[in-house]
């Protein structure tokens, strides 16, 4: 728990991140958005069966949740108002009696790349499913997921009597409530966003009745109440929002408006801005998704952030901070697969070695490989008419690190901000959580918390060369890559 503020002005409210390696909780102040409370607990992430997949158990997530929760005592319980924001894309399926069938599979699972191939094709192709979706599927959306799962095990699936979202059943944990938002359902791939209602035609293909899904909150509206949870340390009643996916709840914890690029590290790389249209990216590279709000939020996503380059530090031998410039290494660090860009059956890549390439260079390019895709995607996100010197908001676990945010700073030749606030998704959440309490619009709450506030880091010249390295090996491991 962080240095507690012992006195507060006006209401508590609670805000969670249930992300990929932990979930965090804070306990708010609604008047200043001072955190008075904050409590983290970890997640385990399996290979699945055979090594190859990444699955989690969401009853570990309400174990975490209720750890992360007890870490925030005294506080938690005086709070009137909670929120859930969660990881993206998890297929969670449950069985009649609410209990979990299997373990989710998560966002960065890429077995399903073979099911999201087959079902592009078969509805479509690129453009219609942009227009129908506002995404070409990836790997990571719920739709192939089930997909993989019907043809894989499908007992499993024959036994799921509903299917959530992480977000959505902790939700449901917290109010007995099958509900969900527009901007977690945004990322499922059977939401349509042109009428922003589940696709019927899509759920058939798939085999899947709408009856199993949760149904979709209009913005504003409460989830319901904290039922009576006597090992849970918040009190019966509190109303529950809504929740939303973890970058939706991020956007609203900056209280985010339209040109404000994002870019957030932590076990997912992804760049972000709030925009008033409706995206349709026929690439790919930009899913459409809704925003937790009425507008939307295009976003690029990587599978390989922090976790692939402290992995590939861990095998240097070297601290995280230890990088050196110079040289002309190029590493693609893609040891998940990759989603951006859409190499799913990739592997690391490492080219360039002379004999004076040192390890602390190897590092550098491992964080240059990360952040690479991450900002060829970011005029993509932006809405034509952005500012182009607009700073970036650097967030997620990864703003912490010096390195990360020089390679930012180096490759991206933009000004960069770091918000002095961390956990922005937990953030949101309780931004969430108090315009519900207060009838007002959560981003105007953030705003009122001042949470984009931070240091500045001015604009340095654009490290050209580098890129151009990177592009170029890219295209020339095009076949190597798409291999796996
Ligand atoms: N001081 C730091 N410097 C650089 N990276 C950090 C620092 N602290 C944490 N991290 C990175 O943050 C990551 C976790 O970020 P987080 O946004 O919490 O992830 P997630 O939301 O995916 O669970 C870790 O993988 C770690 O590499
Ligand atoms: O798949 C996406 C976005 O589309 C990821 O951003 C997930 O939402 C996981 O987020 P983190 O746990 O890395 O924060």
């Amino acid at each position: 728990m962080s240095a507690a503020v012992p006195v507060h002005e006006g209401p508590l409210v609670i805000g969670v991140d249930s992300s990929t390696q932990s979930t965090k909780a804070l306990v708010v102040d609604v008047a200043t958005g001072a955190v008075v409370a904050r409590g983290q607990a970890p997640h385990t992430v399996s290979g699945g069966a055979a090594g190859d997949g990444k699955e989690s158990d969401p009853e570990q997530w309400w174990a975490a949740l209720r750890e992360a929760l007890a870490q925030c005592e005294p506080y938690a319980p005086q709070a009137a108002a909670i929120s859930i924001g969660g990881q993206q894309h998890g297929l969670v399926t449950l069985d009649r009696s609410g209990l979990p069938v299997r373990p989710a599979l998560l966002w960065n699972d890429v077995r399903s790349a073979p099911q999201r191939d087959r079902l592009i094709g078969e509805l479509g192709g690129f453009q219609a499913w942009a227009e129908r979706t506002g995404s070409v599927p990836a790997p990571s959306f719920t739709v192939t997921k089930w997909a993989w799962l019907r043809e894989n095990e499908p007992e499993a699936a024959r036994a799921t009597a509903a299917v959530r979202l992480p977000h959505d059943y902790l939700t449901e944990r917290l109010t007995g409530q099958g509900v969900t938002d527009r901007g977690d359902a945004s990322g499922t791939g059977w939401w349509a966003s042109a009428s922003e209602a589940y696709d019927e035609e899509i759920l058939a293909h798939v085999g899947l009745s709408p009856d199993l899904l949760p149904r979709v909150l209009p913005h504003g509206a409460a989830a319901g109440t904290v039922q009576n949870l006597p090992d849970l340390p918040v009190a019966a009643g509190a109303l529950v929002a809504a929740g939303t996916g973890d970058n939706m709840a991020a956007a609203l914890g900056l209280g985010l408006r339209p040109g404000r690029p994002v870019l957030s590290l932590g076990t997912s790389g992804t760049v972000y801005a709030v925009s008033a249209r409706r995206p349709a990216d026929p690439t790919g590279v930009v899913a459409g998704f809704a925003d937790a709000r009425d507008a939307w939020l295009p976003l690029a996503c990587t599978l390989n952030c922090t976790l692939a380059v402290d992995r590939i530090a861990g095998l240097l031998g070297r601290d995280r901070e230890a990088v050196e410039q110079g040289g002309s290494t190029v590493l693609l660090p893609f040891l998940d697969g990759e989603r951006t860009p859409d190499l799913p059956l990739a592997s690391g890549l490492l080219y360039g070695l002379r004999h004076g390439t040192t390890p602390g260079q190897v590092l550098q390019a491992a964080y240059d490989g990360a952040v690479f895709a991450l900002l060829t995607a970011l005029d993509r996100v932006l809405d034509e008419d952005a500012a182009p010197d607009a700073p970036i908001l650097l967030i997620g676990g990864g703003a912490r690190g010096t390195a990360w945010r020089e390679t930012v700073r180096r490759l991206s030749g933009r000004p960069v901000r770091v918000p002095s606030a961390g956990d922005l998704v937990a953030l949101g959440a309780a931004a969430q959580a108090a315009g519900l309490l207060l009838g007002e619009d959560p981003a105007a709450v953030a705003r009122g918390w001042a949470t984009t506030e931070g240091p500045l880091y001015e604009p340095v010249q654009r490290d050209d060369a580098a890129l151009h390295r990177i592009r170029q090996v890219m295209s020339g491991a095009q076949e190597l890559l798409g291999r796996g």
